[in-house]
């Protein structure tokens, strides 16, 4: 089942359990918009290469449309470059992504309705300059659709505060200067201390949330982390700081472990000097295909969506599995997970930390005043600890696990908004 099939899936569950009018639910289902470009650019050595962006803009009910632009070849349009036209993949991810994005800003409480978007790229095949003219000609074509008040996109897999700048500049050229069109932007262009860590940092909040509820706490337990760029660097420095014990950590260049624990200081610092995870003298080099059924206590993944499926869940040895990624897992492993007694703490709650700064960004920017970061890193723990015990009263009344209780609560908020502003012309 693709991304977009599980996230409707999810969405009707929880419609039926609240009892949502069916007409209601399709209108809540299908998204508001689906922007599809083309974006060619002249390569450094003059050769012509033409990629397809998306933008899909799911749900705008409860405030304008937020969510991240990811640079990954596997979301869409990448074939185009050696296939036919008619061969390049549907966006059903960045549609599955969008549709997670309304139901997380609503899960966190924050004025927002949701949206998601990419380009079919490989970032790591392309220069710092052939980077900067793709976002700009990306930027060119979605100018008009974007905006303060309309829709605010971010960083994801494959992005980050650069690229950001690239699109608050060429927005600006058209709409004047704009810098709350943008969040995740660099702190001198107005983007919020925190940002950079913020998923991470909601991550480990909502970490330590669940695992209060279990009578446990961070220091002590065993942590396997797939993913090591933004969000899963942040996630691995910040339990390691509070003395989880990080056994495993993989990225694309490979896998490391140690079970004694790995010193997430010494391996920041490795990659940043190499590159790459292997050769790093404290841990030893283990298969990738490992990592998601290494023996530890909580489950991490940090990376791509649907890597938790039906060939794997049954080896997963976790006692709890953290969604820091959006979508790692299927329902068919959703479903095995569960009758292993696995507790799963999912996406649309454990990653909301991300664009709950970005809204703090969005605020500050419309302001025009900065907050310091311990306000920013509070607020945040205050805006996860209680959408953490919003997730449990839906489940308690609803008798439902985390994940339908999340969605409960999001897909809620998100129809009573819709129901209010009704559909008079
Ligand atoms: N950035 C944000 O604020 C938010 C991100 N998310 C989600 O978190 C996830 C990660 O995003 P983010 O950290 O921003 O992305 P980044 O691009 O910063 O990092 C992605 C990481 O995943 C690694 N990776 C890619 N493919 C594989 C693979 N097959 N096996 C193991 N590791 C792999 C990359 O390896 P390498 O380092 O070698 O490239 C990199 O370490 C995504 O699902 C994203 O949607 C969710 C909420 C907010
Ligand atoms: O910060 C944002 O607006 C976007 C974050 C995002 O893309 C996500 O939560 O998946």
């Amino acid at each position: 089942m693709n991304a977009l099939a599980a996230t409707n899936r999810n969405f009707r569950k929880a419609a039926r359990i609240l009892g949502i009018d069916s007409k209601i639910e399709k209108s809540l289902m299908i998204p508001f918009r689906e922007i599809k470009v083309e974006c060619t650019i002249p390569k450094d050595d003059g050769t012509l290469v033409s990629y397809v962006g998306f933008r899909v803009q799911h749900d705008n009910s409860r405030g304008p449309m937020k969510g991240g632009i990811r640079y990954h070849p596997e979301d869409a349009g990448s074939e185009m470059n050696t296939h036919s036209y008619n061969d390049y993949v549907e966006p059903d991810e960045v549609n599955a992504l969008a549709q997670l994005m309304t139901w997380k800003t609503a899960v966190a409480d924050i004025p927002y309705g949701g949206a998601k978007g990419g380009i079919g790229c490989s970032p790591k095949d392309l220069s710092f300059s052939e980077l900067e003219r793709l976002t700009r000609v990306f930027t060119q074509k979605i100018h008009d659709l974007i905006g303060v008040n309309t829709d605010v996109p971010a960083p994801d897999m494959g992005t980050n505060a650069q690229t950001m700048a690239w699109i608050l500049d060429e927005y600006s050229k058209f709409h004047g200067y704009s810098p709350a069109v943008v969040t995740g932007k660099p702190i001198d262009l107005g983007g919020s201390l925190g940002r950079d860590a913020a998923t991470g940092r909601g991550v480990v909040y909502a970490t330590e949330a669940l695992l209060a509820e279990h009578g446990k706490s961070v220091k002590g337990l065993t942590f396997a982390i797939q993913g090591f760029g933004n969000v899963g660097s942040w996630a691995a420095k910040l339990f390691h700081e509070r003395g989880g014990k990080v056994v495993a950590v993989s990225d694309i260049t490979g896998a490391v472990r140690n079970p004694n624990g790995i010193d997430i200081h010494a391996l920041l610092k490795h990659k940043e000097a190499t590159g790459k995870l292997a050769d790093f003298s404290g841990a030893d080099v283990m298969d990738s295909n490992d990592l998601l059924t290494q023996e530890c206590d909580v489950l991490v993944p940090c990376a791509l969506g649907g890597v938790l499926n039906r060939e794997n869940a049954g080896d997963v040895r976790a006692k709890f599995v953290i969604e820091a990624a959006n979508h790692p897992t299927d329902p068919d492993a959703d479903e095995i997970l569960s009758k292993k007694g696995v507790v799963i703490l999912p996406d649309i709650y454990a990653n909301a930390g991300g664009v709950t700064v970005s809204y703090f960004e969005w605020v500050q920017n419309i302001q025009g005043f900065m907050w310091d970061e311990d306000k920013v890193n509070a607020e945040l723990k205050r805006y996860m600890t209680k959408a953490f015990h919003n997730i449990k009263g839906m489940c308690q009344s609803h008798d439902c696990n985390l994940r339908m209780g999340a969605f409960t609560l999001g897909v809620n908020r998100v129809a009573r908004a819709t129901l209010l502003r009704g559909w008079e012309a």
